[in-house]
């Protein structure tokens, strides 16, 4: 039997921004025993000072004395560490992106702190994702926040059925600037908070310089695809296919700008090519391995769905062909540029998010 609100406890994963305030804040209004939790997941006494922790926690606080929720703290800083930043430096050691937020709700925010909620009696861990979720046909499926430039499902694709039985959404509904009017009516203390922005724990610093204290450097070549010498690198790990800025290459040949279209790992030689709609920064497929559905239905061996290969990118038409070991083949109805080896592939049937995987290889078939 459904327990009513007033006996559900809902722990709300408070990260002193205005979308889980404004969670927290509707939990509340609906008569939840609602609990507020902020994670600590990054050590800031290794940090010249850009983790705004402490501020953060403080926002939680006010916002938390404001609604009347009790709150407190948790540090995840080792399972942070373990699972999502030895991940974020082995992909980029192997010449990869990662997708840091991803592994961070997988491993950290649907793992080890909805462990965490549950042993402290919660039945729910609600977060101020723009996601929704909802239990159709004897399964949960995973559906696109209402506010389409928003959208978070792409970093939750790799949730399950037992992760999303116990997951709450509580603006998923919402559109953002119906939210911040929310926030501002009633005077949340942090109705007026800038979004946050970039990798959470790198926030506003220098990619660069962050990266280099924890992945030694080593510049090289960078070349034509004709195999002329360019320019050099300060290392591969700092460059994403793709990227036009930061190559310091100047026009030279038909004069339009350079791209990056291919890293060689053995030989440290980063490949660019001139003019942003050159064909090699096109591909026709992917390979993808760890493949989570959110369904456990049998899916059939081929079928057509939409995917996303980066977030906030329009929908794009694909066939998917599920193949051994948790990998499929990923065929694009038009070609697709820039694809990335280390980011998430997302698939979609309408409003429905089907699941993910994670880029391994990019394709040039005809
Ligand atoms: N440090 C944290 N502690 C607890 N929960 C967190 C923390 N960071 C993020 N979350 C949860 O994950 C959700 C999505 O995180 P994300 O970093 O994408 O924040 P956001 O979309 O900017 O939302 P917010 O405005 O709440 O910061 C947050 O709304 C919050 O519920």
């Amino acid at each position: 039997m459904k327990k009513e609100p007033k006996d559900t406890r809902v722990v709300i994963g408070m990260s002193g921004g205005v979308d889980s305030s404004v969670a927290a804040l509707l939990l509340k209004e609906q008569g939840y025993d609602v609990v507020g939790i902020f994670m600590k997941n990054w050590d800031e006494t290794d940090d010249l000072g850009y983790c705004t922790s402490a501020e953060d926690y403080e926002d939680v606080r006010r916002v938390c004395d404001q609604i009347d929720i009790p709150y407190y703290s948790v540090n995840f800083e080792k399972e942070y560490w373990d699972k999502v930043f030895t991940y974020f430096l082995d992909e980029y050691k192997n010449g990869r992106t990662p997708n840091p937020d991803v592994m961070c709700n997988k491993e950290i925010k649907f793992k080890a702190f909805l462990e965490h909620a549950l042993k402290l009696g919660a039945d729910y861990l609600a977060t101020g994702h723009y996601a929704q979720v909802d239990f159709n046909d004897g399964e949960y499926r995973l559906l696109r926040g209402a506010d389409s430039n928003k959208d978070q499902t792409y970093f939750l694709n790799q949730l399950n059925q037992y992760q999303l039985s116990k997951a709450m959404f509580p603006i998923g509904h919402l559109q953002k600037k119906d939210l911040r009017q929310i926030a501002k009516d009633r005077g949340l203390a942090t109705a007026t908070k800038k979004d946050s922005t970039g990798i959470c724990f790198i926030g506003e610093r220098n990619f660069k310089e962050f990266l280099s204290n924890y992945l030694p450097a080593q510049p090289g070549e960078i070349r034509s695809l004709e195999g002329e010498i360019k320019g050099k690198h300060d290392g591969l790990m700092y460059y994403t296919l793709g990227q036009r800025k930061g190559l310091g290459i100047g026009g030279a040949g038909t004069g339009e700008p350079w791209f990056v279209v291919s890293k060689d790992l053995e030989k440290n030689i980063l490949y660019v090519t001139q003019g942003e709609n050159h064909p090699s920064l096109y591909s026709s497929g992917l390979i993808a391995t760890d493949i989570q559905w959110v369904s456990e239905k049998q899916k059939p061996s081929v079928f057509k769905c939409t995917a996303k290969f980066r977030y906030r990118q329009a929908d794009q038409g694909v066939t998917v062909h599920i193949e051994k070991d948790n990998t499929c083949k990923v065929l694009f109805d038009k070609p697709q540029k820039a694809i990335t080896p280390g980011q998430a592939v997302v698939f979609y049937d309408g409003a429905v998010c089907l699941g993910g995987a994670t880029i391994d290889k990019v394709l040039n078939e005809d």
